[in-house]
């Protein structure tokens, strides 16, 4: 299958996520929390351009089940999804201003950007790609970190990882999985290896994402004048 050259082309990418110190983090608990609420403010302008590309899927679905999935893609995602972050900012100290006008890092602008770019250009399957590691990959993370025993202190974390562990969270990535199988099937390698690329980038980029969150970099590094 298709999503299988995909994952062996990105396999040593994946397997750092979950030895990256931010996941690991959330998934003993020990992660701090001004890391979280950083990550969680990026992530929620994120998840704002993400629903766009969605949107782009619906747009450019040649049939009604795909623009069905796309839209579900998109209602889920404005819905369910950012009501986790809505409900962390809330419990944390950060207003719905706040989440919505955050300042956004260099790392997030290449991801967003790239993304758009990629799915304004082509076709539904190059939309598929471009989302397809974010939503996979989060599932893989939730439900390794959801394997884990959860002690004390460690529930406060557990919001995020029963929402990327959970069964409807599974289904969405198993419904990308599907359909980015079904457009591949008749493309030329000329187009196959383009979308290989794309999600060898958007899976290099939630590596880069991690990395952000975890050193809050805004453009250059901690100790650059540009983040003063
Ligand atoms: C950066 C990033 N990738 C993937 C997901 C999963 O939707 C997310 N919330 N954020």
């Amino acid at each position: 299958m298709f999503t299988d050259r995909l994952y062996r082309s990105a396999q040593p990418i994946w397997e750092s996520y979950l030895h990256h110190p931010f996941v690991k983090g959330i998934g003993d608990g020990s992660l701090e929390l001004d890391k979280f609420k950083f990550f969680m403010r990026q992530d929620y302008l994120y998840l704002i351009d993400y629903c766009r590309v969605f949107a782009l899927g619906a747009v450019k679905a040649k049939r009604l089940d795909t623009m069905t999935m796309f839209s579900e893609l998109l209602h889920s995602t404005l819905s369910e999804e950012m009501n986790l972050h809505r409900n962390y900012a809330e419990k944390i100290g950060i207003s719905r201003e706040e989440l919505e006008n955050t300042e956004p890092s260099a790392t997030l602008l290449a991801y967003t950007s790239y993304m758009l770019s990629k799915a304004n250009q082509g076709s539904e399957a190059e939309v598929t790609a471009c989302v397809l590691a974010c939503t996979w990959s989060y599932h893989v993370i939730g439900t390794e970190l959801n394997k884990l025993e959860r002690n004390e202190g460690h529930e406060f974390y557990g919001d995020w990882i029963d929402m990327y562990a959970s069964d409807e969270f599974a289904e969405l990535a198993a419904s990308l999985k599907e359909l980015m199988n079904d457009l591949a099937d008749d493309l030329p390698e000329r187009e196959k290896a383009h979308l290989e690329d794309i999600f060898v980038h958007t899976s290099k980029l939630e590596y880069m994402f991690w990395e952000m969150a975890y050193n809050k970099t805004m453009w250059v590094d901690k100790d650059s004048f540009l983040n003063h």
